[in-house]
């Protein structure tokens, strides 16, 4: 084996839930890669901070959000709809990478970008419309390591947590959007700034 290699050294978990296929990649990308592109996303990103609306009130969501696409197809949810800005060089790398270890095209990838440890992404399940029946999510992480939980609908019992560390991928697919909810909650550990990459199809 060759020690200086720059091969990735990731580890798969794949979670045994109820109704969901998760497969978490440790390390996707290496220390370096991951440093870099952090950076990028910090100072190239449109980042912009959206007004939702939930059960007829509007808040200012608790993080901010930047939608890129290799069509034109929007995105809408929580009352909001985002019109995507084209994919850059790096957003296509990262695709790229991703697709390497699942055999889709994505087309779309939502940013979100968690300021601090009081930035949040409340309880949902990403089951709009326009992403199809049994959507594939595949969630690249940058920056501080969040806790993603998650609970199932009925089964409230169900739950788990994933700490989503600088470098990571996380798969979301088969039935997981249909059965379960996921969320980032606020923490009072956590200051510095995480970057989540959402690479989603809209068809
Ligand atoms: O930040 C994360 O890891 C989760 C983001 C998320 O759930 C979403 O954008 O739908
Ligand atoms: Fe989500």
């Amino acid at each position: 084996m060759d020690l200086f290699s720059s091969e990735i050294e990731t580890s798969i978990k794949n979670y045994q839930l109820k109704d969901a296929a998760i497969n978490y990649y440790d390390s996707f990308f290496s220390e370096k890669e991951a440093n870099s592109f952090y950076s990028h996303f910090s100072n190239e990103t449109d980042w912009q901070e959206d007004t939702i609306t939930v059960f007829g009130k509007t808040y200012k969501q608790p993080r901010l959000t930047a939608l890129y696409a290799l069509n034109k197809k929007p995105y809408s949810y929580s009352g909001i709809t985002m019109h995507p800005k084209p994919f850059t060089q790096e957003l296509i790398k990262i695709k790229s990478k991703i697709e390497t270890v699942i055999d889709v095209n994505f087309t779309t990838v939502l940013l979100n970008l968690y300021r601090d440890g009081n930035d949040s992404n409340g309880w949902h399940s990403d089951d709009e419309k326009e992403l199809g029946k049994n959507p594939i999510i595949a969630s690249v992480s940058f920056g501080a390591t969040r806790q993603f939980k998650l609970q199932h609908k009925k089964d409230k019992a169900l739950k788990e947590k994933i700490a989503l560390t600088h470098g990571s991928l996380l798969i979301m697919s088969g039935t997981t959007q249909h059965y379960w909810k996921h969320q980032i909650p606020k923490t009072r550990k956590v200051v510095n700034p995480r970057i989540n990459l959402t690479f989603r199809i809209i068809k």
